[in-house]
């Protein structure tokens, strides 16, 4: 393997309490707000296909233009008690909440540019109020922070000049100084969540992402950065050179996820999803398919039984209120994880490989099957790994009884269950003494 100063300083997960408590957490709540809410996706009539909180980079929103809309920015609608309310009600375990986006605009009042909320009519901390309103709810909350600044005078996206790399230089001290504000000023959050780290500026600066990380991590322990913060020396980001994960959970899953356990590798890893195609930040057009409830819950399970983190995305208006399909899809699946939660929260990959009616989570001795895909015939094929008996099975709370059908194989017949919406099925096993340890092994 290479030799490398900056690569990943750990093989394996994180087997600490912090993360431990992320990993059962299992479904998160995103939320992108900032003053692109405003524009809402559209400027001077004409609508920009692109996500909405890019629309600064779209040629026909003249940037200066861009540069004025903090002198609008007053939710007086924005009410982080309901926003923690109706997040705690969906079933959201954590919260990442954009504190910075590329544009620069600082939804907390920093001491370290004047373009933040404190500059603008509302005047007031937007990000203090939400950590203590969702933390009271009990939602852990983590800090979204783009390292790229359209605002910051010295911002490079690439270094050509000496004058360049003096200027990126302050900027890397005004990064320091920004993060290092938030984890004083909010000390409840459990970590950060990057982005923007794609330029060369940061990509050919693997030692500094190090540095900063192993900083942050001295200034707040146990906090949890996922991957996309890094870079090694040789300028390989998520992944180093020897195609080991730097940071804390894999973090490249965005607007996509993995297929197969082959895919994540065992790593902790997490998903960010869009309920539209791609809008991040409120977009008063939605274009393209919309996801529904079901498609939502399936991600979540079928992120659960891979081992990994869904979290849902959600862009509030400019006047801090939610759009309707938002808040419909908050309340459908609420619905659905009050009564089915427990085959999310605390539950991992089941090492059952994938069935054709859905999904398996498990966590310890009881196996979760969240049926998607009704079979034809009635029947749930459920096959066993060698020494791992069947207790009991139930679908909410009914006994169910199997057929065994062949060598720890069985059929779960569906009954009465619902066809609108998932369904779980609950299957209590046992393994013989000395059979495998804590995980199952593939079904033969
Ligand atoms: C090409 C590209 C750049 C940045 C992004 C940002 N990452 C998401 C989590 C949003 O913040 C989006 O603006 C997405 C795609």
């Amino acid at each position: 393997s290479i030799p490398l100063q900056h690569g990943a300083h750990r093989s394996g997960n994180r087997t600490d309490a912090d993360m431990a408590r992320w990993r059962s957490l299992r479904f998160g709540q995103f939320v992108h707000w900032g003053l692109y809410a405003i524009a809402g996706g559209e400027w001077n009539g004409k609508i920009y296909n692109g996500a909405a909180e890019w629309i600064r980079s779209w040629k026909e929103m003249p940037t200066a233009v861009y540069d004025q809309l903090y002198k609008q920015f007053n939710p007086v609608n924005y009410h982080p008690e309901q926003w923690a309310q109706q997040a705690k009600d969906m079933g959201a375990g954590y919260m990442i909440i954009t504190t910075k986006h590329h544009d620069g605009f600082c939804l907390w009042p920093s001491k370290y540019t004047r373009y933040t909320v404190a500059a603008s009519p509302y005047k007031k901390d937007i990000i203090g109020p939400m950590v203590e309103a969702y933390n009271k709810k009990g939602i852990d909350v983590y800090l979204y922070f783009s390292i790229i600044d359209w605002n910051h005078p010295d911002w490079r996206t690439s270094l050509k000049t000496p004058a360049d790399s003096a200027a990126y230089k302050r900027f890397k001290v005004f990064v320091k100084n920004q993060l290092t504000e938030l984890l004083v000023k909010y000390p409840t959050v459990k970590g950060f969540w990057f982005d923007g780290t794609w330029d060369d500026s940061w990509k050919n600066d693997g030692a500094f992402s190090d540095e900063l990380e192993q900083y942050l991590q001295k200034l707040h322990p146990g906090l949890i950065i996922g991957s996309r913060l890094r870079a090694d020396e040789r300028g390989a980001r998520h992944f180093d050179s020897n195609n080991h994960l730097m940071g804390d959970y894999e973090q490249g899953w965005e607007r996509k996820l993995p297929e197969q356990p082959a895919d994540v590798h065992g790593n902790d890893w997490e998903g960010v999803m869009t309920i539209p195609e791609n809008q991040w930040g409120y977009h008063a057009h939605w274009l393209g398919h919309i996801k529904s409830s079901n498609e939502l819950i399936e991600m979540l399970v079928k992120s659960t039984s891979l081992g990994g983190n869904f979290v849902l995305n959600f862009g509030p208006k400019a006047d801090g209120t939610f759009r309707s399909e938002e808040v419909q899809r908050m309340q459908e699946i609420g619905n659905w994880m009050k009564v089915n939660g427990s085959a999310v929260y605390g539950a991992s990959e089941a090492g059952l490989g994938k069935p054709d009616w859905g999904y398996y989570t498990r966590r310890g001795d009881s196996v979760f099957m969240v049926v998607f895909n009704v079979p034809v015939s009635g029947n749930l094929r459920v096959k066993l790994p060698a020494k791992t008996t069947l207790a009991e099975a139930s679908a909410s709370g009914q006994p169910v009884t199997p057929e065994l059908i062949g060598k720890n194989e069985y059929f779960i017949p569906v009954g009465n269950a619902p066809r609108h919406a998932p369904f779980v099925i609950l299957l209590q096993t046992s393994r013989a003494a000395g059979a495998e340890g804590g995980h199952f092994e593939k079904a033969k």
